[in-house]
């Protein structure tokens, strides 16, 4: 589609014997903010490396907007943004310096590169700490400086890998917004994250398990197409109703919400709220939306138990 900023097929990376990323479709369209999520080790920051141009795919191909990877990797550069997992700028430089530095490896000249510090310093709200040594601001502060500086050449495309893993909701939430303001002005935004909260937030997603992908689509069409029902139950003895209703053939999960469970009941069974009610120790039971924590404990847990027959 001439929307589209990545086009993936079969992606693959092995190392040794671990399959990092194994068989990865993907496609994201212009504007859109595409979110990565999954546990430690699913292979977010390996695809990401990839998508880059800066890991080489043991197999499969990879058009980023509109150049073939790993061999037109390095046009690629200029045009896309890059903010690792950790903070990759210099802790002993100061903010502007920091930059500065950035602006130069981009080629930003004169007038220019002196306008652009400035709107970064406040957009991203650091025009008073621009003297401040980068080393000794808070985590928030470091954030924003780190995508101050993977924006500084305006790149069409940017990837984050989960860009706010160090810092507090507040200034999580502060982080979104100005991605969502990147989004607004037509930048592409590919986002990992453990956090569920974050990947609700995304136009869409993608939920990865051990380096394969279980479900993509945008985060209401993922609830609406879960194939469970929901249901929050009142209990007696909250674990040991838990690992009983666990070993239950139609039941994907249960888990506990301070003295209530959180039960995920297959679609075969008619009226699961009536139905759980049969359980011993289970004294109420009512029917919820599915969030998308349940998607993901869906879509993953359910491969598991497929690999574990
Ligand atoms: N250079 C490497 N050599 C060998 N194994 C690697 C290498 N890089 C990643 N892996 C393995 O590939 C798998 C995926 O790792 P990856 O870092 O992509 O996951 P992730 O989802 O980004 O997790 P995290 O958030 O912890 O970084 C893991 O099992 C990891 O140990």
């Amino acid at each position: 589609m001439s929307d589209a900023v990545i086009n993936a097929n079969g992606l693959t990376k092995q190392f040794g014997e671990v399959t990092a990323v194994n068989q990865l479709d993907l496609t994201i369209n212009k504007g859109e903010v595409y979110g990565f999520l999954g546990p430690n080790g699913c292979g977010k920051t390996t695809a990401i490396r990839m998508l880059t141009g800066l890991l080489m795919p043991s197999s499969g191909d990879v058009s980023v907007l509109g150049l073939s990877l790993p061999k037109q990797a390095n046009l690629l550069r200029y045009k896309i943004g890059y903010m690792t997992q950790k903070f990759s700028l210099y802790d002993d430089l100061t903010v502007a310096e920091n930059l500065a530095f950035l602006a130069d490896a981009y080629s930003l000249k004169g007038q220019y590169k002196r306008s652009r510090i400035d709107e970064l310093l406040a957009i991203y709200d650091l025009a008073a700490r621009a003297n401040q040594l980068a080393g000794s601001m808070s985590g928030g502060q470091k954030q924003r400086l780190a995508l101050a500086g993977a924006t500084i050449h305006k790149p069409e495309l940017l990837f984050l890998d989960e860009p706010t893993s160090a810092v507090d909701p507040e200034n999580r939430r502060d982080f979104w917004e100005k991605l969502f303001d990147l989004s607004e002005l037509g930048t592409s935004i590919l986002v990992s994250t453990h956090y569920m909260d974050e990947a609700e937030r995304c136009h869409k997603l993608a939920i990865l398990e051990k380096g394969i992908k279980r479900a993509d689509d945008s985060p209401e069409q993922l609830m609406a197409n879960l194939n469970c029902q929901v249901v929050e139950v009142e209990v007696n003895n909250s674990r040991s109703t838990k690992r009983s209703l666990e070993s239950h053939q139609h039941i994907h999960s249960a888990t506990q919400l301070g003295a209530r469970l959180r039960v995920l009941v297959d679609n075969s069974v008619n009226d699961a709220e009536t139905w759980l009610l049969q359980f011993d120790d289970v004294v109420a039971a009512k029917a919820v939306r599915p969030n998308l924590e349940d998607v993901f404990v869906s879509v993953t847990g359910e491969r598991n138990r497929e690999q574990t027959i």
